[in-house]
């Protein structure tokens, strides 16, 4: 019993069939399958591409697409099956014995049932005399034929070995999104498993645009949208489909990015996608289908640190800023140039090894496994970082983020501070002065072409959930923002980026990153750090005037908010309370945050105004 292959469409990647196969070789793919644009503007024959793979490892699974075959006058017919010929001298140069045929979108194509399937009986007919099959894939647009039952009916109808299904995600879930009496993806289970040829598998947004525009620029790898692909991944395994894994998504930023860095998150999404469907394949199929599965992210109990990166004069400001929030300037790292800055069970590291602005360097997650933890993210691709320690230093495991944020992973309880002998310790005391208890979140900016990738890197290694996905107008463009959590709300990171960026007047990354810190008593807090020096960031009476008229708020507490430069949230019973320092360097501030009631929130709503402040705070 041998896993089940991966394969990825050439047209998921940006640059030439040659920079594609190498980036999907490189990331581990078993095989490809080849879009006739690839190959028509390849310089290289057919045969070079066929050699090329077989000596990168990869299988040309499929040839595609052939467009607007079946269901057609005579004449056009003749044309079509002498068009086919051609691709199958092809194929056979190309060494692959599979062509993927798309429903038509030609005004030409009859909607006549019995003549679209004896056309693809002809065709399959063709193919089989030179070991040829066809897979028939149902346009989600296709002119008469666009729900993967109808192709499945006319497939039955042509009743040829040679001729089977490929079933494309999308097309089978945007249609159920759309159509939910019309197409139900959950009946491919039923299909007879020998007819499923090939499974290509693309996730998306829910949109409400047209489909092909849905299809043709919104498609996103595995896990990175909201189509239920784990569900649909394990219907057709339960089909008896056991055939490659393989990913079909025209996405406008991937076809710009890298690829090598594109076909890594790729290989991770079906990794991910894999132990998905393990997790629900249970019962019989579990048995007949091996499914690989990274070890399973160990319980996470919280953050233990964030580290800041910072140059010698930002450090230095950073430092007494700290010491103003209430922090304690805790110990020094024994062989680097780090400070350790502790209030409650808030630690924050100052890194002035740094050559860079200010910048989130690292963050460390306290996990019941480091090991466990650091073996999972290697398996989903994540670069382990290599750790050198001195005498009397811990040797935390550490992970590379693709937005280049260090993870490193902490055991949780009596030996969460186990990394703490790295340090040696001022003796300064533990004093609550602010009364900031522990790390609430993390707030990590990503560019807009990575925020997926971002968000299914974060989820999958820690075993995180994305929650609270918005999107606010703010002053320098809209910005997208979704958390990611585990299950108790322990660890929190909040992704956030532009979701467009054009030209130079807005700064490169609009919305700083910032460590968010908790407290029970937003008030006192504020008080105090105002009362300790803290640059905290002023907010317009505007804002507070908005609120009184918009949430009918008790007028003290609206006078405590405006007093202390606090925003506020509300969600049914739950309250959220926070303010900011301005920004410190490039790219970080600090917030302090209070949640009543279970707030589950970051106060998104509050955020342009935040920004705005930012903005106002910089020109002084
Ligand atoms: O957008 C298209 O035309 C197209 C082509 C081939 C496919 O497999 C597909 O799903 C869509
Ligand atoms: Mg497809």
């Amino acid at each position: 019993m041998s896993r089940m292959t991966r394969s990825m469409a050439t047209v998921c990647l940006s640059g030439t069939l040659e920079d594609k196969l190498d980036a999907a070789a490189a990331a581990g793919f078993d095989g490809v399958e080849i879009f006739e644009s690839d190959l028509v503007s390849s310089p290289w024959s057919p045969e070079r591409i066929r050699e090329h793979c077989a000596e990168s490892g990869l299988s040309v699974e499929m040839y595609q697409p052939f467009r607007d075959f079946e269901a057609v006058g005579p004449e056009t017919l003749a044309r079509n099956l002498r068009r086919a010929e051609r691709k199958f001298d092809l194929m056979q140069r190309l060494g692959t014995d599979l062509l993927l045929v798309c429903s038509s979108t030609s005004p030409e194509a009859a909607a006549d049932d019995d003549l679209a399937a004896e056309h693809l009986r002809t065709l399959a007919e063709h193919a089989a005399e030179r070991g040829l099959r066809i897979a028939y894939e149902a346009l989600a647009w296709g002119r008469h034929v666009d729900t993967w039952e109808h192709s499945a009916e006319i497939v039955r109808r042509a009743d040829h070995p040679a001729l089977g299904l490929c079933l494309d995600s999308f097309h089978v879930l945007s249609r159920a999104q759309r159509d939910p009496e019309v197409t139900d993806p959950a009946g491919v289970a039923r299909i007879p498993g020998e007819k499923v040829f090939f499974l290509q598998l693309a996730d998306a947004p829910y949109l409400e645009t047209d489909v092909l525009q849905w299809s043709r620029h919104h498609r996103l790898f595995p896990g990175q949208g909201s189509f239920a692909l784990a569900e649909f991944t394990a219907a057709v395994l339960a089909a008896g489909y056991r055939g490659p894994l393989s990913l079909e998504v025209f996405n406008d930023v991937y076809r710009q990015a890298e690829p090598g860095r594109v076909a890594v998150d790729a290989m991770r999404s079906l990794i991910a996608l894999e132990e998905e469907v393990g997790r629900r394949a249970d019962g019989p199929e579990r048995e007949r289908v091996t499914l690989t599965a990274p070890p399973q992210a160990p319980e996470l109990a919280g953050i233990a640190f964030a580290e800041l990166a910072v140059d010698a004069e930002w450090g230095h400001r950073i430092a007494r800023v700290l010491a103003a929030m209430g922090f304690a300037h805790r110990g020094e790292h024994r062989s680097k140039p780090v400070q350790l800055w502790q209030q409650g069970d808030a630690r924050i590291l100052l890194n002035f090894g740094a050559e860079q602005d200010t910048a989130v360097s690292a963050i460390a997650v306290e996990t019941a496994d480091p090991e466990a933890s650091a073996l999972r993210a290697e398996a989903l691709l994540a670069p382990r970082l290599p750790r050198t320690p001195g005498p009397a230093e811990a040797d935390l495991s550490a992970v590379a983020a693709p937005d280049g944020t260090e993870v490193f992973f902490c055991r949780t309880g009596a030996d969460s501070t186990g990394w703490l002998s790295d340090f040696v310790l001022t003796g300064a005391a533990l004093d609550t002065p602010t009364a900031l208890t522990r790390l609430d979140h993390v707030a990590l900016a990503q560019p807009f072409d990575h925020f997926d990738e971002a968000t299914l890197f974060y989820r999958a290694v820690l075993g995180l959930a994305p929650r609270h996905d918005s999107e606010f107008a703010a002053p320098f463009g809209l910005v997208r923002h979704r958390a990611v959590t585990d299950p108790g709300g322990r660890v929190r990171l909040a992704l956030h980026g532009t979701v467009l960026r054009r030209g130079e007047w807005a700064p490169g990354v609009p919305d700083p990153q910032h460590v968010a810190l908790a407290t029970d008593d937003i008030i006192a807090s504020a008080r105090a750090m105002r009362a300790r020096g803290v640059p905290l960031l002023s907010i317009p009476d505007n804002y507070y005037d908005d609120l009184e008229a918009r949430l009918d708020l008790d007028p003290a507490l609206v006078a405590e908010l405006r007093e202390c430069q606090v925003l506020y949230d509300r969600d049914a019973d739950c309250e959220f309370f926070h303010c900011h320092t301005e920004v410190l360097g490039g790219r970080v501030f600090f917030e302090v945050v209070q949640r009543t009631g279970g707030y589950a929130g970051y106060g998104a709503v509050n955020a342009p105004v935040r920004m705005a402040a930012h903005r106002a705070a910089r020109r002084g």
